[in-house]
This record gives C-alpha cells, structure tokens and sequence, in this order.
C-alpha cells in the first residue's frame, strides 16, 4: 500500500545545520509536493507528550455539557450578540462543506489583530466586521489557553521553517542582500515575507462516530468534515491515533488514500495560496474526513497562512515552468479567505 513521504524538517530549524542537508529536504519536499500535496513531517522539535496534552485537553473540552461550550459560541458578524462571524464554538452540523452539513463540532481560533478588515456588515452597535478578534478561549479545562497560546507560538516557527524550505525547494534564486526585499520580489523567500504576520487559523475539532452503514460499500450520506482543499500556505494536522478518518485524493482523481497518523509527526498539506503562487506546480490537494471508527476522534489543525493583506499572484518563474497561462490575476489572502468563511457559515 502507497504511503505518503515522511519529511525531517530538522535542518531548517538548526542555524547550524549544513547547506547540502537543507537541499536534500528541499528536493525531498518538491517530490512530494510535485506529487501528493500532502506529507509527514517529523524533527519539528515539539515533543509527542506536548502533542498529546494538546489532544487531551481539546478532548476534555468536547467533554464538556453543551450548555458549557456554548458560553463562547460563535456569532455572526451582522447579528446583535456583535460576533464576528468565525472566531468561537461551533456545533454539531454548523460547519458546511459543499452545501452539506458536516458532522463535526470545533472551536475556530485566529490570529488577533487590531486593524479593520475590508468587508464591513452592517448591525447595531457594537457589531464587529467580520474576522474581526478577539479570540473566544474556553474557561474549561483551565489549562487550554496557556498551553495552546504556547504551542501556536511554537507553530508559528515551524511553519515559517517549512515555507522557507518550500522557496528553496522551487529553486528560487536566494535573496539579494542590497536589496530592500520588497514583497514583489521573487526569491526563495518570497513565502517566508508574505506569512512573517501569517493570519494562522487554529481550529480544535471534535468527531462523533458516523452512524451511516459500516459496510465500505454504502453510500457515503453524511461526512465528518466534506472534500474541500485548505486556504493559504501549509496545514500542520495534529491528530489523535483513530485510523481511516482522514482521506486525501490521489492525482488520478478517484482514488483516496488514508493519511494515517504517526505518533510525533504531523501531516502536513499546502493550501490555495500555494497552488497559485506556484501557478499548480504544486496542488492545494482536496482531502475529507469520514470517520466511522469507534470512539470519539478529535484533531487540532494549525493554518500556516499569508499575512491578511499579502498579494498572491503567480510567480514569473513557476508560470514559465509550468507552461501555462498564470491562473490568476492576483488579490490578497484575505479575500480568498473572507469568501470562504462566509461560505462556511452562510453557505
Ligand atoms: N481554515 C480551514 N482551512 N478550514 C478547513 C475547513 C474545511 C471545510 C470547510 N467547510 C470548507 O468548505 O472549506
Ligand atoms: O481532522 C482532520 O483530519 C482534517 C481536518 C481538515 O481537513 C480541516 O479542518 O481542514
Ligand atoms: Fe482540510
């Protein structure tokens, strides 16, 4: 059975690591890139007992009677509670994934922010714009927020890592270090400057055990989480051990592979935002989730996004690679993000 790659990002992390171990990730994440979208990651330097408490206390949380999670339920940023239409608790079937309702509950949290976003909607006062913070943290258990604020920052670092890998795995040419750096430029760090304010998204999600047929052969009805592709730079998926929930699409188009956790790794995807910048070089590759394993699944995804206002276009040298058209015109990460959201909820 086909298995993804397994990626040691090590290098990018230690100043002192050699140049020729750092091209080797680099190739190492072209292929998989070029051919899955999708891959483990390891030597990220989170230890697996962090990982674990970061699973356990989302699970605590989902624990919690309904009444408890809905204290920092999410609202919509037209309505009179002044939400701000993403950040909070969502439940059961509020999530909507290709005009279907999926069968998960999850906490949205997002990077805050203290300047307007471009979308304003209209409310009474109070009303926030939407994406707008702050961040709605559980009370219970006690000890989520200072240890998930400690892990985003840990993220934070290592997708940053990742991406600068990712610009040298296109064989961007370094830097030029008279140059100011401006954001148009094209070299090998031209993702690690247009993500150095990433608006990352984390969401802490929570999965029932699909009640539909057991039999691989039944109709698939209803879906934990619907096929979709992830919005922005690259996804670090952390996951408790259930097998066979998540699925992501081969490039033939029909067949779905299992992307099976591995204790310490995360599976790492890469989004839309580098589907365009690479002009499809590299594809943001569409994945679901159907769990119908026993027990009660809970993953934590952190989106390693652009910053809100960054300009994605494609880059020169991977529209002359990849012999085609650009495949878009360029706007910025927000947009693409704030039409997403609002098909989330609004769908
Ligand atoms: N921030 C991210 N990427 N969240 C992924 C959610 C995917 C499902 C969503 N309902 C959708 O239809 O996109
Ligand atoms: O729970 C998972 O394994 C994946 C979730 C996912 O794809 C997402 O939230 O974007
Ligand atoms: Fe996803």
């Amino acid at each position: 059975m086909m298995s993804l790659p397994i990626i040691d990002i090590s290098p990018f992390l230690d100043a002192s690591s050699s140049p020729a171990s750092r091209q080797q990730v680099a190739l190492f994440i072209n292929n998989a890139c070029t051919e899955f979208g999708f891959f483990y990651l390891t030597g990220h330097g989170i230890p697996q007992a962090k990982l674990e408490e970061i699973i356990s206390l989302a699970r605590q949380f989902f624990a919690l009677p309904n009444e408890q999670k809905n204290k920092i339920k999410r609202h919509d940023a037209a309505g009179p509670e002044g939400g701000d239409g993403a950040r909070g608790y969502q439940g059961m079937g509020e999530n909507v994934t290709q005009g279907k309702k999926d069968m998960h509950e999850a906490i949205d949290l997002y990077r805050e922010w203290d300047h307007a976003p471009t979308v304003e909607r209209s409310g009474g006062p109070g009303t926030r714009s939407t994406l707008q913070g702050p961040n709605l943290w559980p009370d219970e258990p006690g000890k989520l927020k200072p240890v998930y604020l400690a892990y985003i920052k840990q993220l934070q670092n290592v997708g940053s890592a990742l991406v600068r890998a990712m610009g040298q795995a296109l064989e961007l040419p370094p830097p030029d270090p008279n140059s100011a750096g401006t954001p148009e430029t094209e070299d090998s760090e031209v993702f690690v400057r247009n993500t150095d304010h990433s608006f990352w998204v984390m969401r802490l999600i929570g999965y029932p055990k699909l009640t539909t047929p057991v039999s691989p052969d039944a109709p698939i009805t209803s879906l934990s989480c619907g096929e979709h592709t992830d919005y922005g730079c690259v996804t670090l998926l952390l996951t408790d051990p259930t097998p066979g929930a998540l699925q992501v699409l081969l490039k033939d188009g029909t067949t779905w592979l299992n992307a099976d956790p591995i204790p310490g790794a995360f599976v790492v995807n890469i989004g839309d935002m580098i589907e365009r910048w690479t002009n499809g070089l590299w594809k943001s590759t569409r994945h679901r989730v159907i769990h119908r394993g026993e027990g009660y699944r809970v993953s934590v995804p952190f989106f390693f996004e652009p910053n809100f206002e960054a300009v994605v276009r494609p880059l020169e040298r991977c529209v002359e690679r990849s012999g085609k058209e650009a495949m878009h015109e360029g706007s910025t990460y927000g947009e693409h993000l704030l039409g997403k959201v609002f098909g989330n909820f609004y769908g």
